[in-house]
C-alpha cells in the first residue's frame, strides 16, 4: 500500500470562539490547497508542523499509514530571504555530506560556488534554489510548500515553478502545496482543495476541478488566476 497521511481534523479557533480553520483531507500523492489571502493556508501548514501560536485554540488530529517522523517533514517557505541563518555559510546549513551537497545543488541548477557564500550574497531565486536543495538533502516523506514563488520576481517565479514541477515528478514523496496561484500547481498536484474562510469549498482531481468547477467561488478563483496571467503577458 502506498504512503498516505490522513488529516482527520484541523480545527483552529480564536479564544472568543470565532472559527479560523475547520478542515479534513487526505494526502495520498500530491495535494494543492488553493485559497485567497486569509483563507487559512498558513494556519493549516503551521498545524501540520506543530507551530501554531499559543493564543489559538486547536484540535489537530493527524494519522498516517506509515511511520512519519518529525524530521521527515520538509517545508519550502514563502520567503527565501528570511529562511536561512544569515551569519552561516550555505555549506554549513545542509544536513548531508559534501558530495551529496554538490549533487543536490546540480539538481536545482546551481554549482558548488554557492557553498562558500553567505545567504545575503545570493539573489532571491538563487536562495530559493538553495533552500529547496537543503530541504531535499533530508530523508523526506512529506514535503510542504508554502507559496514558494510569491516573494520572487516574474522570471524567477517561472523558473522555480518549472524546477518544482520537475523535482516533484521525480521524487516519490507526499506533497502538500498551498498557494493562491492555481497555475503553479498544474502538472505538480494530482488533487486540489479549494478553501475559503478556513473551510473546504470544493475538492477533487486537479484536472476535473479546473475543467469543470462546480462551485461559483471556484469558478471565480480560476477565472481571476488566468485573467491575471493574460494581463501580465
Ligand atoms: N495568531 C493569530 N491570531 C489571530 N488571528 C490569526 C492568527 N493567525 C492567523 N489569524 C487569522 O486567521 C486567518 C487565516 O490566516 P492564514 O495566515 O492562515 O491565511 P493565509 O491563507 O495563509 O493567507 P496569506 O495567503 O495572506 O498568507 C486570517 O483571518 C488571519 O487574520
Amino acid at each position: 500500500m502506498s504512503n498516505s497521511v490522513k488529516i482527520e481534523k484541523i480545527k483552529i479557533d480564536l479564544k472568543n470562539g470565532n472559527n479560523l480553520v475547520d478542515i479534513n483531507f487526505n494526502i495520498d500523492t500530491s495535494t494543492a490547497i488553493i485559497g485567497e489571502s486569509g483563507s487559512g493556508k498558513s494556519l493549516t501548514l503551521k498545524a501540520l508542523l506543530d507551530l501554531l501560536p499559543k493564543e489559538l485554540d486547536k484540535v489537530v488530529n493527524i494519522s498516517s499509514n506509515f511511520n512519519l517522523k518529525k524530521d521527515q517533514v520538509g517545508i519550502i517557505p514563502q520567503n527565501p530571504f528570511t529562511s536561512l541563518s544569515p551569519m552561516t555559510k550555505i555549506k554549513d546549513q545542509f544536513f548531508c555530506k559534501k558530495e551529496k551537497k554538490k549533487e543536490i545543488l546540480n539538481k536545482v541548477g546551481l554549482n558548488s560556488w554557492v557553498l562558500n557564500r553567505f545567504p545575503t550574497q545570493l539573489s532571491g531565486g538563487q536562495l530559493q534554489r538553495v533552500i529547496i536543495a537543503i530541504t531535499l538533502s533530508k530523508d523526506l516523506k512529506l514535503l510542504l510548500l508554502d507559496e514558494p514563488t510569491t516573494a520572487l520576481d516574474e522570471i524567477n517565479k517561472n523558473n522555480i515553478t518549472k524546477l518544482i514541477k520537475n523535482l516533484v515528478n521525480e521524487l516519490n514523496i507526499l506533497i502538500l502545496y498551498v498557494t493562491h496561484d492555481i497555475e503553479s500547481i498544474i502538472d505538480v498536484c494530482e488533487n486540489i482543495i479549494i478553501i475559503k474562510k478556513g473551510k473546504i469549498i470544493e475538492e477533487g482531481k486537479t484536472k476535473d476541478i479546473l475543467n469543470n468547477p462546480k462551485n461559483d467561488y471556484t469558478k471565480i478563483l480560476i477565472e481571476s488566476n488566468f485573467k491575471n496571467r493574460k494581463f501580465r503577458e
